[in-house]
């Protein structure tokens, strides 16, 4: 689900003006459901800000210094269900992957699958459910507008065969026009820029479907772009 009229170019071919407007089909039943998503989504937006600015203060900045690049936000909220799986060893809820976006506020239920990779080792370390709270991952945007002061972690998520489990990931996103790059105030000549700078729509469109495919050859990714 997008906000309605979020609008996004067509495709990414620069020669393209071709623009295509967001609008969210809903099932009839349950009758309910439209206004409890779009009403928990204007919630979880309000709390993104609030993370926003926390980490825009946590950096030293402006509490607003980010929040002009999401005037035409392109954020979304996704309902994930994944069924039980006979052969949960053979598969994956979803394959490793990063967040592209800036933030993502992720409710699960109590059925455990989420697994996060620990830098230090590479070791796949479960996150555990505790009731009544968020998952907040950082994604790749704050980690190169933060010039790697944070990063975004690595992810999956793992079925079981007894369970079925849900997870509503919020993606909190900017305009998809945005040129991303570490933020100027950070830079200085004993930190300097440790990205180049791309454009989030194409880097968006270049990677999707790609979490959810097994690939040869790993698709676009932020240390693409790093400067080395
Ligand atoms: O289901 C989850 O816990 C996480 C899903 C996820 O990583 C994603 O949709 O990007
Ligand atoms: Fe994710």
């Amino acid at each position: 689900m997008a906000d309605n009229g979020t609008v996004k170019p067509a495709s990414y071919e620069p020669a393209d003006q071709e623009h295509q407007k967001l609008i969210n089909q809903w099932p009839e039943y349950p009758p309910q459901l439209r206004e409890a998503c779009e009403e928990y989504g204007r919630n979880v937006e309000k709390l993104s800000y609030k993370l926003l600015e926390l980490i825009s203060m946590s950096l030293g900045l402006p509490a607003k210094r980010f929040n002009g690049f999401f005037k035409e936000q392109i954020s979304s909220i996704r309902l994930n269900h994944y069924p039980p799986c006979p052969t949960p060893e053979l598969a994956l809820g979803v394959g490793r992957h990063k967040d592209p976006g800036a933030l993502t506020v992720l409710a699960q239920d109590d059925v455990s699958g989420l697994e996060v990779k620990r830098k230090a080792d590479g070791e796949w370390i479960r996150v555990k459910p505790i009731p009544d709270s968020y998952i907040i991952n950082v994604g790749d945007i704050v980690q190169v507008w933060s010039n790697d002061k944070y990063e975004s972690a690595e992810h999956r998520v793992v079925v079981n065969s007894e369970r079925e489990r849900f997870s509503i990931p919020f993606f909190f996103n900017p305009s998809y026009y945005t040129i991303v790059k570490p933020i100027e105030e950070l830079i200085n000549d004993e930190n300097p820029a440790k990205y180049k700078e791309y454009n989030w729509g194409m880097f968006l469109s270049m990677r999707k479907n790609g979490n959810f495919k097994k690939l040869e050859v790993e698709n676009l990714q932020i240390h693409h772009f790093k400067i080395t």
